[in-house]
C-alpha cells in the first residue's frame, strides 16, 4: 500500500484559502484511499522532536516506583503516567507504557505530575505540543472544507482550552526491549482505531507500526457479495473468467508504516469517520514486535497527538441514521471506550 505523502510546504498556508482548498483536496484523496497520509515539511524541526525523545528515554528508564508517582487520578486521569500492561486492546498482552500531557493553557492552574523528574522534558514537550497544535488547526480547517463545511466548522468543535475533560492529549510512548518469543503472547500495541478526530504520530526508527484499511474503503459503496465466511464444512467453487473473488489472508493484509525521519503520520480516527458521514474510515493500526532480534531487543519510542473534539460535543451527528440516537457526548463516549481497554492487572514481570 502506498501511503500518500503530503508536502505541507507546498500549501504556504498563511497566504490564503486557495491553498487551503488544495490541501483539503489532498487530504480528501488520502483519507478516502488509505485513511492516512505522511506529512513532510510540516515546520516541526528535528531538534524539537529529538529533545522530546531524549526526555522520554530518561523518564521511561526511571524506576517504576518513581514513574508510578506520576499517575493522575480522578477527573484528570487522562494525563500522567500509564504503566506497562495498564491497557489492553485484544487477546495479547500490550507491551507499552506512556506519559500523557496537555498544554499549560489546556490545563489551567495544574502542574503535570512528575514534570520536574526529567529536566527540560516538560519544556521540550510543550514546544512540540504547541507546534502540533498549529499544524492540527490547519488540518482541521482543510478537513472542514473536505467534508463540505465552512472552514471553521471543525475548529468550532475543537476549542477545548480550559476544558478539564478534554482528551486532546500528547502521548509519549515507550515500548521496552523484549525478545522475539514474546510475540507468541504479546504485542507492542494491539490492533485498534483511535477514537478521537485524527491522530498525528511520530515514531523513531525502530519500526513495527502497521496499518490496514477498512474493507469498505476499497469496496466503495457497493459490492457484489459482501465479506463473509461460509457456514458449511467446506466449499467447492468454480468461477468464470470475470474475476472479483477475493480472500483475505490470515493476517488481514497489514502494511508496514515504515519510519521516515521527521515525517508525521496523519491517521483518520472515529470522530472524522462519523462527521464525514462515513466517507472516511478510522484507520486500524497496531505496533508489532519486530522479527529482527536486534530491533525487538531495543526500546521503541513514539509521540502521538490525539486531536479530539470538546467533551460536550455529540460523539456523532444527530442526523446519523446508522448509530444510536441521541449520541453520547465525546467525553462519555471516550470514557466508555477507555474503560473497556484498560486492564487493571499488570503483567507478571
Ligand atoms: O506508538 C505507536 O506507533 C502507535 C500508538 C498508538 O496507536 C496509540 O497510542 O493510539
Ligand atoms: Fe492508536
Amino acid at each position: 500500500m502506498e501511503i500518500p505523502v503530503i508536502d505541507m510546504e507546498k500549501f504556504g498556508l498563511r497566504e490564503g484559502s486557495d491553498n487551503l482548498i488544495k490541501l483539503s483536496e489532498c487530504l480528501d484523496q488520502a483519507f478516502t484511499k488509505t485513511g492516512c497520509a505522511r506529512l513532510i515539511n510540516h515546520g516541526i524541526t528535528t531538534q524539537q522532536i529529538q529533545n522530546v525523545y531524549a526526555g522520554s528515554s530518561l523518564f521511561f528508564n526511571l524506576p517504576d516506583e518513581l514513574k508510578n508517582r506520576c499517575r493522575f487520578v480522578g477527573e484528570d486521569s487522562t494525563v500522567g503516567y500509564i504503566g506497562l500492561g495498564t491497557e489492553r486492546y485484544g487477546e495479547k498482552q500490550d507491551l507499552h507504557e506512556g506519559y500523557l500531557i496537555r498544554t499549560a493553557e489546556d490545563l489551567p492552574g495544574k502542574d503535570l505530575p512528575g514534570k520536574d523528574l526529567v529536566p527540560g522534558w516538560r519544556m521540550a514537550t510543550e514546544s512540540l505540543h504547541t507546534s502540533l497544535k498549529i499544524l492540527s488547526s490547519v488540518i482541521l480547517d482543510a478537513l472542514s472544507l473536505a467534508i463540505g463545511k465552512e472552514r471553521d466548522y471543525l475548529a468550532s468543535l475543537h476549542r477545548s482550552e480550559g476544558d478539564k475533560k478534554s482528551f486532546k492529549v500528547l502521548r509519549m510512548a515507550h515500548y521496552p526491549p523484549t525478545n522475539p518469543d514474546a510475540a507468541q503472547t504479546s504485542i507492542r500495541f494491539d490492533e485498534h482505531c483511535d477514537f478521537n478526530t485524527f491522530t498525528l504520530l511520530l515514531q523513531d526508527n525502530m519500526g513495527g507500526l502497521q496499518v490496514r484499511w477498512q474493507r469498505s474503503m476499497q469496496a466503495h459503496t457497493s459490492i457484489r457479495i459482501d465479506e463473509h465466511c461460509d457456514f458449511c464444512t467446506f466449499t467447492f467453487l468454480i468461477q468464470d473468467n470475470m474475476g472479483g473473488l477475493q480472500g483475505r489472508d490470515k493476517d488481514g493484509n497489514w502494511f508496514d508504516l515504515t519510519p521516515e525521519p521527521d515525517s508525521i503520520i496523519l491517521m483518520a480516527a472515529q470522530f472524522i469517520q462519523f462527521y464525514s458521514n462515513e466517507k472516511y474510515k478510522a484507520l486500524r493500526h497496531r505496533v508489532i514486535i519486530p522479527e529482527e532480534e536486534a530491533k525487538c531487543r531495543h526500546s521503541r519510542y513514539s509521540i502521538i497527538y490525539f486531536v479530539t473534539a470538546d467533551g460536550h460535543i455529540p460523539a456523532w451527528p444527530t442526523t446519523a441514521t446508522h448509530l444510536p440516537q441521541p449520541p453520547p457526548n465525546v467525553h462519555d463516549h471516550l470514557m466508555s471506550v477507555l474503560v473497556n481497554s484498560v486492564n487493571p492487572t499488570p503483567p507478571a514481570s
